[in-house]
């Protein structure tokens, strides 16, 4: 059976097809070609003198869906946010579709920026601000910050948030104030604001660790489904061995700042977790995998 599941994979479509005849997202569509994300021996030291990235060398290739696991402290969030620079490396270079995101200053910093769409494990979102609001902030890379401090968005810009919510089934949420929706809700609120910002790659920092396990489900489903139909490059940061293996395609492990597995979800073995997380963390995830 499809992972995504019948139902949602043929409303999925639908929305693409939808989107098609609407013409919205026909351009960012047609924008996609081939990307990839290129770490070259990348380190980051801390002001402090921690380590949290040491010679890291990887490719991500697009459309790809990549969980990078690891204990706590093994440096998943400082590589996750070394990829839009939220974190500043210390060494090494890392591009974004060939350019180079370590050196760009300015307006390039600005826009490969802006392709790259960031999902909080706290949401981030402003919560006193209708959903709509936090969904049309996706769009403030792409004008002038006169108009968005006034809340001018343009008419497609406005379609485009509706057509982004309504692909992770929150549509009629809309005007609802974001600091009443679920946590789940909330998620994918953010995740519509990504769809709305046309990020090309989105990067999701532990996107589940505050959620229930019937949410959590639905904000992975919808990661994947926006993977699988646009094609967007997911790279996320989970804490779940269980979970990574379901919705992978390719797992980087991170130990003490060092990558020490890269490779497709198939071969991650109970081996390879072991070698990533230890004996005690393993069995541990087993036994609750039992239950
Ligand atoms: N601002 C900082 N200053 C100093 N050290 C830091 C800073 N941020 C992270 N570190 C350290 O860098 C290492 C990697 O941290 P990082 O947050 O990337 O790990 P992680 O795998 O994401 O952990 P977790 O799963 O707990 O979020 C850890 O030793 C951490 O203590």
């Amino acid at each position: 059976m499809d992972i995504l599941g019948k139902t949602t994979y043929g409303e999925g479509r639908k929305a693409v097809n939808d989107l098609f005849s609407d013409g919205l997202l026909f351009t960012t569509l047609t924008k996609v070609g081939k990307r990839l994300i290129q770490f070259k021996n990348v380190s980051k030291i801390y002001p402090n003198g921690t380590i949290g990235l040491k010679n890291i060398n990887l490719q991500i290739e697009d459309g790809e869906f990549v969980v990078i696991v690891g204990l706590s402290g093994a440096g998943k969030s400082t590589l996750l946010r070394s990829v839009n620079r939220l974190i500043e490396i210390s060494e090494g270079e890392i591009s974004i579709h060939g350019e180079s995101i370590t050196k760009a200053k300015g307006n390039e910093l600005y826009r490969i920026r802006r392709d790259i769409g960031m999902i909080f494990q706290n949401f981030n979102l402003v919560k006193r601000s209708s959903v709509m609001r936090n969904v049309l902030s996706g769009r403030v890379g792409y004008h002038s910050t006169l108009r968005m401090i006034l809340g001018l968005f343009p008419k497609q810009d406005k379609e485009l948030a509706i057509e982004a919510l309504k692909r992770v089934n929150l549509v009629e949420k809309a005007y609802v104030r974001a600091d009443q929706l679920s946590g789940g809700q909330q998620q994918r609120v953010s995740i519509a604001r990504a769809l709305a910002q046309e990020a090309k790659i989105v990067l999701a920092d532990e996107p589940v660790a505050s959620l229930d396990p019937l949410t959590t489900k639905q904000v992975m489903e919808d990661l994947l489904r926006i993977n699988q139909e646009l094609n967007i490059t997911m790279i996320v940061n989970l804490h779940s061995i269980d979970l990574a293996r379901e919705y992978a395609t390719r797992i980087i492990g991170l130990k003490d700042g060092e990558v020490v597995f890269d490779g497709p979800v198939i071969e991650a073995t109970n081996d390879t977790f072991t070698s990533i997380y230890g004996q005690d963390m393993r069995k541990n995830e087993m036994k609750r995998a039992a239950k």
